[in-house]
């Protein structure tokens, strides 16, 4: 009897911006503990995982040719994690990874996160795992700090390494401008800068969580916008000094508020609502301080199958600068 070969599945997953990212000191494992609220936003990634004889992961779309293809790449370090957790063999999973990026390389969006976190999800439909989303987002965490929210979605507050993850409320939908700049940025490095600047002298820290927890319940992009904050942020210009033109020009241009996404070097503009945006990206654009503007709203769901055939994807509004 012939086997029944399952069809390939199509995940669709989100880039995240960090709203607050508060960094504590460095630990003995190499890490830091945050207190972080991320926001899933509508520029996505898509990932297709299908049985194969030839395994592998293809990588098509932005950044492309800076992705490893081999066993660094986070979406087959997914795919290994997950084999191990459910007793398949990790060196033989017969597996193939098609992805197609829309978000930044090393642009301080997660988006190797993403693509790891769709790959799990994708998996589990796959491989017809009765497996929960906070089991996923275990092995999730195993794989890299920000991967357990891209199971998630939507806001959340991070703890910890930045992995334990709280759903919070957020009954609005905010709009976004996000730059991106010409070459990624090492987050491990981003951090140790960080750490390089607090030993030499007190760069500026973010308030509490709190306040910003009360502005999204709010709805109010403005008082949101006043709140915004990220502990990372001194650092990333500290390495990429360009990236304070992009900060003014987003303002200058009618954003509400601009700060450096994650460990960057994307900018992220926080606007008033959707026409604004798209003015703002448009004349973000034109001022020539970075490679590409997108616009985008948030918040949006997890890592989520779209279908279980190559599907057609919306592909977010760009203007070239
Ligand atoms: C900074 C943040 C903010 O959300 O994201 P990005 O902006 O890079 O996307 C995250 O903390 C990045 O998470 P992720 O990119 O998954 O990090 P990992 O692969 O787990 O760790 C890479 C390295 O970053 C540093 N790191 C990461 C997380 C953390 N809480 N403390 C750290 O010091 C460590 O040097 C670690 O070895
Ligand atoms: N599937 C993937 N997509 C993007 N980058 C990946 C992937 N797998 C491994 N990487 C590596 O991880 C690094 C960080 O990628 P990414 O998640 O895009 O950035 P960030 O951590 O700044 O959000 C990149 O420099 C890249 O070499």
């Amino acid at each position: 009897m012939l086997a029944v070969v399952p069809p390939p599945v199509t995940v669709r997953v989100p880039a995240k911006v960090n709203l607050h990212l508060a960094v504590g000191d460095s630990r003995a494992d190499g890490y830091h503990d945050l207190v972080t609220i991320f926001q899933a936003l509508s520029l996505t990634d898509e990932v297709t995982v299908a049985i194969a004889d030839d395994p592998g992961v293809e990588v098509h779309g932005e950044g492309a040719d800076s992705v490893p293809t081999g066993a660094s790449n986070l979406a087959w370090r997914a795919v290994r994690e997950l084999a191990q957790h459910v007793g398949r063999d990790p060196d033989d999973p017969k597996v193939r990874i098609v992805i197609r990026k829309s978000i930044p390389v090393a642009g301080g969006m997660a988006g190797g996160s993403a693509d790891a976190a769709a790959t799990l999800v994708g998996l589990a439909s796959l491989w017809r795992l009765e497996i929960s989303r906070d089991e996923l987002a275990g092995v999730a965490g195993k794989i890299g700090a920000d991967v357990p929210f891209a199971i998630y979605g939507g806001t959340a507050l991070g703890t910890d390494r930045g992995d334990r993850i709280v759903p919070v409320l957020s009954r609005h939908t905010f709009h976004w401008v996000l730059a991106f700049d010409r070459r990624g940025l090492s987050t491990p490095e981003v951090f140790d800068e960080l750490d390089r600047l607090r030993a030499d002298g007190d760069p500026p820290r973010v308030g509490e969580a709190e306040a910003v927890l009360e502005g999204l319940s709010s709805g109010d992009p403005r008082q949101l916008a006043l709140l915004l904050g990220n502990d990372l942020q001194a650092a990333a210009v500290s390495l990429r000094p360009n990236l304070r033109r992009t900060l003014r020009a987003g303002v200058n241009a009618g954003a509400l508020a601009g700060m450096v996404s994650g460990s960057g070097p994307t900018c992220a503009f926080l606007c008033t609502d959707g026409d604004s945006a798209v003015r703002v990206a448009a004349e973000l654009a034109g001022a020539g301080v970075c490679r590409t503007v997108r616009v985008a709203q948030g918040p949006v769901h997890g890592a989520r199958v779209i279908g279980t055939e190559e599907a057609p994807r919306p592909i977010p509004p760009e203007v070239h600068a």
